[in-house]
């Protein structure tokens, strides 16, 4: 029986969503822009020259780019001897669930609760409801931020106070920063998983754990980061695979972002640890299974940190690892590599950009699929896997 692997690269949108103007959004283009950038000699930290990606340029990327944009992205743009294509989002959300849930056949079907960019952000409730969970006399933060400049600027007061620091972001999201060992790792993932009720049961989408370590001017994330999202509003792919039989398989944090909703297994890590734990399910995933993958460092490391060069040398590297991946697949397997949202690092701001999604397939036979929907690719895994066909979309094999 085929099996599928179903690869996320978080952020890593091709431009051209026609609504993308509605979003604040016109003109970005996160893969397009790095290309230039790097064309220009712009980005030539740790890695040099035009934007090299020659497998996934192979499978389709470039033709893809063109596609969703009608930008020719400099150094892309092979004829692909995969079968490609550029999804178009439909849901009103440009944040990971929206893209996760949509690619997995389910539209978010609701308006997200998005906190105002102002001081404070939040509703007394709110505030009032982490003091009592907290057990503190006030919260830091109350506003939008960028998480690595807010635990700079808030963290020795932090550390000082035991006040958590609170913040949010274009997003529909609740974050919460904390000081692993003076605030407490396990106290933190405690607060968030119980604030989650409330905030979900207002429709924002995730309360996020997102603990730090180190002193003053030091301070650093960790990757013991938490996603309490809400559960998704109907079966998705995810869940018309298990209930059929098949083993699903979580790399990264799929299993957050479904609320581990038809999942059976998680492997969590690093994106270096995560392109092992994809390795290994390449290995010894059962027969029939659905392997579904996110790597997030695109979007957290240097997307929303507006980091072109260190973009680049995170897709080179993620390019670098696929002729291992590829090898390992067995006859018949199907390996689609997609994004659920853009983060382009030279637009402005710190925030995802509504984009196009490149949609490549390796193993199926080539072709262009021309523009497609984020549901079609739940349809076509589901199609590959021989499931009863659910969701919107429709098949692109
Ligand atoms: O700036 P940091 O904390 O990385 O936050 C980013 O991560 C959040 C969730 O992915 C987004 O909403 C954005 O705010
Ligand atoms: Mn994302
Ligand atoms: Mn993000």
């Amino acid at each position: 029986m085929p099996r599928a692997f179903l690869v996320v690269l978080d952020s890593v949108g091709c431009g051209g969503a026609p609504d993308a103007a509605a979003f604040g959004d016109a003109g970005a283009n996160t893969l397009a822009h790095i290309a230039e950038t790097c064309a220009a000699g712009r980005a030539d930290e740790g890695r040099e020259g035009p934007l090299s990606l020659p497998n996934m340029d192979a499978l389709g990327l470039g033709r893809a780019i063109e596609l969703a944009s009608g930008v020719t992205a400099p150094g892309l743009g092979v004829a692909p001897t995969g079968r490609w294509g550029a999804a178009t989002e439909v849901s009103p959300g440009k944040d990971t669930p929206s893209g996760h849930w949509e690619l997995a056949g389910v539209p978010v079907p609701w308006d997200w609760t998005y906190f105002p960019d102002t001081h404070p952000a939040f509703p007394p409730e709110v505030r009032e409801a982490v003091c009592t969970a907290a057990g503190t006399d006030g919260i830091l933060g109350d506003c939008h931020a960028s998480g690595t400049e807010i635990i700079e600027r808030l963290g020795t007061e932090h550390v000082r106070t035991g006040w958590p620091i609170c913040y949010t972001s274009a997003d529909s999201v609740f974050q919460i920063a904390a000081h692993e060992e003076t605030f407490g790792l396990e106290r933190l993932l405690r607060l968030c998983q119980d604030l989650a009720p409330l905030l979900h049961g207002m429709r924002v989408g995730r309360v996020i754990a997102r603990p730090f370590v180190g002193d003053e001017g030091s301070y650093r994330r960790t990757s013991n980061r938490r996603d309490f999202a809400i559960a998704p509003p109907s079966p998705t792919l995810c869940d018309w695979a298990q209930v059929a039989g098949r083993q699903v398989n979580a790399i990264g944090k799929i299993g957050d972002i479904f609320s581990m909703r038809g999942i059976d297994t998680v492997a969590k890590g690093t994106d270096a640890e995560l392109m092992e734990a994809l390795q290994a399910r390449v290995t010894d995933a059962d027969e029939g299974s659905l392997t579904f993958a996110n790597f997030v460092e695109f979007d957290t490391n240097w997307g929303h940190r507006r980091d072109p060069t260190g973009y680049a040398r995170q897709l080179e590297w993620f390019d670098a690892q696929l002729p291992r991946v590829m090898a390992g697949l067995q006859p018949g397997d199907l390996l689609l590599l997609t994004a659920d949202h853009g983060n382009d690092p030279t637009y402005r701001g710190t925030e995802h950009t509504r984009e196009r999604v490149p949609v490549l397939m390796h193993g199926v036979a080539p072709g262009a699929v021309g523009l497609c929907a984020f549901a079609d690719v739940a349809a076509t895994v589901a199609d590959h896997l021989g499931l009863d066909p659910a969701g919107p979309g429709r098949s692109l094999l």
